[in-house]
């Protein structure tokens, strides 16, 4: 096992550098493998969210914005290339400090931080590119007007981020908002808040401009809560719960603030009977809903499976099920830690509970681990004899728990895949290309994988339908959240327009 690192002391960062919090609290940092305190964070209330939202406006408008908002793409990708740099130095303790914080196998947490650099390569070759893209002319059909489009920063953003990938989550947007100028104030989440604190010190080493990305911690309804309702707010990206997302949109209407919301989801996984090698596709199943044990927006954790192939799979699934290596994240090879929070994991068991007494088989898993004793570790969960009725097939669980319904024809698995209020990700399994591009048009998702589950790629857009909010991260698409579009539009005739009766000179 990897020893642990000690865990940095960090203050709120606030136009280039740390502060206390304002009222001087901290909150306490849980390790959820061993529900030892092993640190704390600052918890950053209103006095602290307008100090830092005054610091983002300064960096915004400062020098005209010349150094910044209105600097050329070329300059801020310098930034964003500098940022990434220093997240391929410090890889390995910054995943430590995430399976620290958070409970994920440091397998998963390393591979986030390459993630996390690549995200911020990507969005300073999108920067670049921006330049070019400038005063784009629009064909009209009046040869004496021309038009010419300008993509300009939206202004300073409150970005309010969750605990599951913490420092990804927050690069997903924070990497789009350097690029495109913006400033920002940062809000993770309280559950995991210490790799987006070493972001600002990243920040610090590569001379970031002050005040462009600030970084605040604390508890939702003190800290996000007023950085959501601020009147020099310009826009609030969102990812979390829908709960959450509703409050967020509802005090952002009130300034008819945009909002872009990657909330959660129930995403069905369909296996049909020509899905070729079983052990192949119990593979992708178990990785579309333990990985990361199931705190995964898009975890496909309804499985769909075909009758013909429906007892054959799930005899696979428990034996390979029974082989996930459960145990203290930061071991190598460890496939499945704990949960990020005593409340989340009473909040899965209570699930698991639900789903007993409404009726449903725990087919395998639902209880503790019995070879760890100690922290918020859950057993990978199967459940069957599911009704459409049952709380375990409708609301999201956030946890290793997965539950099954068996069906007949392609359109019974396309009533059921869609019969939910989400619409976040969907994944079908089958040989026959055909039937997989029909799903893949029939599925009311913002995502769809075809033969496997998860795999995201920085390049193509990531966001839900329905109650799974609305906007898309990634690609060109998560640039465009935090670009306003401006139509520049000019008479070039010598002639007058015409339209009035010209006075007499007389
Ligand atoms: N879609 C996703 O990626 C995620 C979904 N969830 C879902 O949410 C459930 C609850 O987890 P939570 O940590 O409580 O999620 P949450 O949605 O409450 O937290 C996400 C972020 O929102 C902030 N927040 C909370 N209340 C706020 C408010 N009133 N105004 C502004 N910001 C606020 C939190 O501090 C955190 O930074 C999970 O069980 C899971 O089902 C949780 C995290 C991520
Ligand atoms: C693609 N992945 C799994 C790295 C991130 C999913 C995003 C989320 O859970 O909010």
């Amino acid at each position: 096992m990897v020893a642990p690192p000690t865990i940095p002391r960090r203050g709120l960062f606030i136009g280039g550098g740390w502060r206390e919090p304002s009222l001087g609290r901290r909150l306490p940092v849980i390790n959820p493998a061993t529900e030892a305190t092993i640190g704390d964070i600052p918890a950053a209330t209103a006095e602290d969210v307008e100090i830092a939202v005054a610091a983002a406006r300064d960096a915004f408008s400062r020098d005209g914005g010349r150094h910044w908002s209105r600097a050329s793409g070329a300059v801020r990708a310098k930034f964003l290339r500098a940022i990434a740099a220093k997240i391929k130095d410090r890889k390995s303790d910054l995943a430590l400090l995430e399976t620290l914080d958070a409970g994920k196998p440091v397998d998963e947490a390393n591979g986030d931080m390459d993630d996390v650099a690549a995200c911020f390569e990507y969005y300073a070759d999108l920067a670049e590119a921006l330049d070019g893209k400038q005063s784009s002319p629009i064909s009209l059909p009046m040869e004496n007007f021309k038009s010419y489009v300008l993509r300009e920063p939206i202004g300073v953003v409150g970005l309010i981020t969750p605990w599951n990938y913490p420092l990804l989550m927050a690069t997903w947007k924070v990497a789009p908002v350097l690029a495109a100028g913006c400033t920002a104030v940062l809000k993770p989440s309280e559950l995991a808040s210490l790799t987006c604190l070493e972001l600002g010190a990243i920040c610090v080493e590569i001379g970031l401009p002050p005040g462009v990305l600030n970084i605040i911690t604390g508890l939702g309804p003190e800290a996000g809560a007023p950085l959501s309702s601020h009147p020099h707010v310009d826009k609030i990206a969102f990812t979390g719960s829908t709960e959450t997302g509703k409050r967020i949109m509802t005090s952002a209407a009130q300034m008819v603030k945009p909002v872009s919301l990657e909330l959660g989801g129930k995403s069905p996984l369909i296996v049909f009977d020509d899905a070729g090698d079983i052990d192949k596709a119990v593979e992708w199943t178990m990785f579309g809903i333990f990985a990361n044990a199931g705190q995964v927006c898009s975890a496909t954790s309804r499985l769909l499976l075909h009758e013909k192939i429906a007892k054959k799979f799930l005899d696979r699934l428990v034996a390979w099920v029974k082989n996930i290596k459960i145990s203290d994240p930061l071991e190598e090879g460890c496939r499945l830690g704990p949960v990020v929070s005593e409340g989340q994991y009473e909040k899965i068991k209570k699930f698991i509970s639900t789903a007993r007494t409404e009726g449903a088989t725990i087919l395998y898993g639902g209880a503790r681990p019995q070879h760890l004793r100690r922290g918020f570790f859950i057993e990978p969960t199967i459940i069957t004899d599911v009704s459409r009725s049952m709380q375990i097939w409708r609301e999201e669980v956030f946890g290793p728990v997965i539950c099954v319904k068996v069906f007949r024809t392609e359109s019974e698995a396309l009533e059921l895949a869609n019969d939910t209020h989400y619409g976040l990700g969907g994944a079908v399994i089958s040989n026959d290309q055909e039937r997989c591009e029909r799903i893949s048009k029939a599925l009311k998702s913002g995502i769809v994988w075809i033969n496997c589950s998860q795999p995201c790629f920085v390049q193509a857009p990531w966001g839900g339908n329905k109650r799974s909010g609305f906007g898309r991260e990634l690609g060109e698409w998560g640039l465009d959240n935090y670009m306003n579009v401006k139509q520049v539009t000019k008479y070039c005739s010598d002639e007058p327009w015409g339209w009035y009766q010209p006075p007499s000179k007389l």
